[in-house]
């Protein structure tokens, strides 16, 4: 953990219940600094959720999420979804307007975003409107916006599940720069070919449950626990 960092993130027995019902349970797990943490399981096993609490979009209702910095809800994270979330109004207006929430100066905030665009080919698009742009380049969008607030930490939530596969390509490329850079990924999917190619860790949830967390070589080539295997295999639906 480097001076300041908001890394590891610490979950202690993290649980999340609604109207009584258990969603996630007793899920303890260092997300530490730097590594690529792909989240799998079956549909429903509450990855999703596990994302969210994890972000702060949610709060756990039982255990607790700590950043090593203390804060309640840590700044330095983003979170894209498998729908990206854009402003209607222009590919540059959606990536300068975090910012600006976040407090930047106006100049700042234009060198910003210019080196944004720029690094990730929306030069050309700036002022189309975000809306009216392919699935794949709103993805592309989100993920330079999320990258121009500089996270140590970003959450991705199936964020390829809508798209081509040369759309594809260039979210995991992307993915794969971020962490190149250093920041930590928590990422879910159902792509068990993007897994594998993306992965450094797993976590491996079934009925709202944490059944193994290890190195992705070591999950994948020895996954410990009956439900993972007929997960791998392609035998567990839910
Ligand atoms: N706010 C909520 N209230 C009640 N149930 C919820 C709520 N949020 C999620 N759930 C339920 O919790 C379970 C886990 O949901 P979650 O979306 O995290 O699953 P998932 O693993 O991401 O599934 P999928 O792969 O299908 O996207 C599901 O059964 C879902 O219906």
């Amino acid at each position: 953990m480097s001076a300041g960092s908001i890394l590891p993130l610490s979950l202690r027995s993290m649980g999340y219940t609604v109207g009584g019902m258990p969603l996630l349970c007793d899920v303890t797990l260092d997300i530490p600094a730097g590594r690529r943490l792909v989240v799998m399981g079956p549909n429903g096993a509450g990855k999703s959720l596990f994302l969210r609490l994890c972000h702060g979009l949610i709060n756990p209702t039982s255990g607790a999420r700590i950043w090593a910095d203390g804060a309640e809800r840590a700044k330095a994270q983003a979170m894209v979804f498998q729908r990206p979330v854009l402003l209607r109004r222009s590919v540059a207006a959606n990536i300068n307007y975090p910012l600006r929430l976040a407090g930047l100066s106006q100049q700042h905030r234009a060198t910003k975003v210019a080196e944004t665009m720029d690094r990730f080919g929306l030069g050309a698009m700036a002022d189309q409107p975000a809306r009216l742009l392919s699935g794949g380049q709103q993805q592309r969008l989100a993920l330079a916006r999320a990258w121009a607030m500089s996270p140590e930490i970003l959450f991705l939530d199936e964020p390829t599940s809508a798209l081509d596969p040369s759309a594809t390509r260039i979210i995991e490329d992307m993915v794969e720069q971020f962490s190149g850079e250093g920041i930590t990924i928590v990422m879910t999917t159902h792509n068990l070919g993007q897994a594998r190619r993306l992965a450094q860790d797993v976590a491996f949830l079934h009925r709202g449950r944490l059944m193994e967390h290890h190195p992705a070589q070591q999950f994948f080539a020895g996954p410990q626990t009956p439900e993972a295997r007929a997960f791998l295999a392609g035998d567990l639906i839910w």
